[in-house]
């Protein structure tokens, strides 16, 4: 009776705690009608499904990228999906003058914001790190700087409207993973800044929510293209992930994982056991490494056709793949 007692009752309390922080609240696509919301990276990917979600659900949507004829197909059909407006600005977020002024389009066109999702990301390489600090600089100035520089040019609008930041991140932001490093760097980089600051708005009092969304691998175009090949995981479909994000979103969670059995749960394991989940954690498999290698040496040797391997600098037996535009 004393044994089960001291297994049972604390078992029992574990059991409620989860269920009552898991089902707090429910969402509902009303949450997010008639939302002034801004996506970056809106041109293709998990950002194009988000926008789709929210034209669905009645949103003012600002949509952003650098491709100027794939966001006008993107707003048309956003417009057809039923958002209350839709309109986008083209860009590159290398420059943070651009970043900026992506908010203030928000106050001219929307009136303000509601909520500012940061999702885009720039190109890189899925391969052995090959020593380009160049590289590195220019894609934090992309997904981690303009990041920070939109946040802050939009902070007074969402203090306004007690709103939301979506930080889209990765497992490779939580957990080293080999290469990706450049990637997984600016990554890390969001959850330093993105955590700290939720600290300084709860001590503030300041009713915005920042929403951190780790990822696992999935279906889009780009990540399909570069590490499909090498990875033993089968990507989760994007249009679900952005759907999870919007919920996470309208629900003010601090963090969402998708999915969360190729996330929080090896997580777990990494704040108990890291030198384990590094043993047998984010790894590829070492058969489709091998073969993503030595097909890589082959498109090497024979570039005619070639979209993956920068020319000068790589590292030959690296299984560097298409990642870059
Ligand atoms: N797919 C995956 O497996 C995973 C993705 N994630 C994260 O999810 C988010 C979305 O990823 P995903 O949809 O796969 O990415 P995609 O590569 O499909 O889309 C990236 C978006 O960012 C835009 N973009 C790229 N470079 C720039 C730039 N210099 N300035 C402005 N916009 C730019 C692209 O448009 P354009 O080229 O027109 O500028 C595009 O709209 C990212 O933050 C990524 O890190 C996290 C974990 C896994
Ligand atoms: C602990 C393990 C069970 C989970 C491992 C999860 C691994 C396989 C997942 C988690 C995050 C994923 C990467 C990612 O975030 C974004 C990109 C950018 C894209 O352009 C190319 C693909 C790439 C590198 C993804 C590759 C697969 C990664 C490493």
């Amino acid at each position: 009776m004393g044994r089960l007692q001291k297994i049972l009752i604390p078992s029992l309390g574990l059991v409620l705690a989860f269920w009552f922080y898991s089902a707090r609240d429910t969402f509902k696509p009303e949450m997010l009608r008639g939302k002034r919301v801004i996506v970056t990276g809106a041109s293709t990917g998990i950002g194009e499904q988000m926008a789709y979600h929210l034209a669905r659900m009645g949103s003012h949507l600002l949509l952003t990228a650098r491709t100027e004829a794939k966001l006008q197909n993107v707003v048309r059909r956003c417009l057809e999906l039923g958002a209350a407006s839709a309109r986008f600005v083209s860009g590159t977020m290398e420059d943070m003058a651009f970043a900026q002024h992506v908010v203030r389009e928000a106050q001219t066109t929307l009136g303000g914001l509601d909520m500012l999702i940061l999702n885009h990301v720039g190109a890189s390489y899925f391969g052995f790190f090959d020593g380009d600090v160049e590289h590195v600089r220019k894609l934090l100035e992309i997904n981690f700087l303009s990041y920070v520089a939109m946040t802050t040019s939009a902070l007074p609008m969402l203090k306004e409207s007690e709103g939301s930041i979506v930080v889209v991140s990765s497992m490779a932001g939580k957990v080293g993973f080999p290469f990706t490093v450049p990637y997984s760097a600016t990554k890390f980089a969001l959850d330093g800044f993105f955590s700290s600051l939720r600290q300084e708005f709860t001590i503030q009092s300041i009713n915005v929510s920042i929403t951190l969304c780790i990822l696992g691998f999935i279906d889009t175009e780009r990540a399909v293209r570069a590490a499909a090949e090498v990875l033993a995981e089968r990507p989760a479909p994007r249009d679900e992930c952005a759907l999870e994000i919007l919920k996470g979103a309208a629900l003010r969670r601090r963090e969402l994982y998708y999915r969360y059995s190729s996330t929080r749960l090896p997580l777990l394991l990494r704040d108990c056991a890291a030198e384990l989940l590094d043993y047998l954690g984010p790894r590829p498999s070492p058969f489709l490494a091998a073969v993503a290698a030595a097909r890589f040496v082959m498109r090497w040797r024979h570039p005619q056709g070639q979209s993956g391997a920068r020319s000068g600098g790589s590292v030959p037996c690296s299984p560097r793949l298409a990642a870059e535009q």
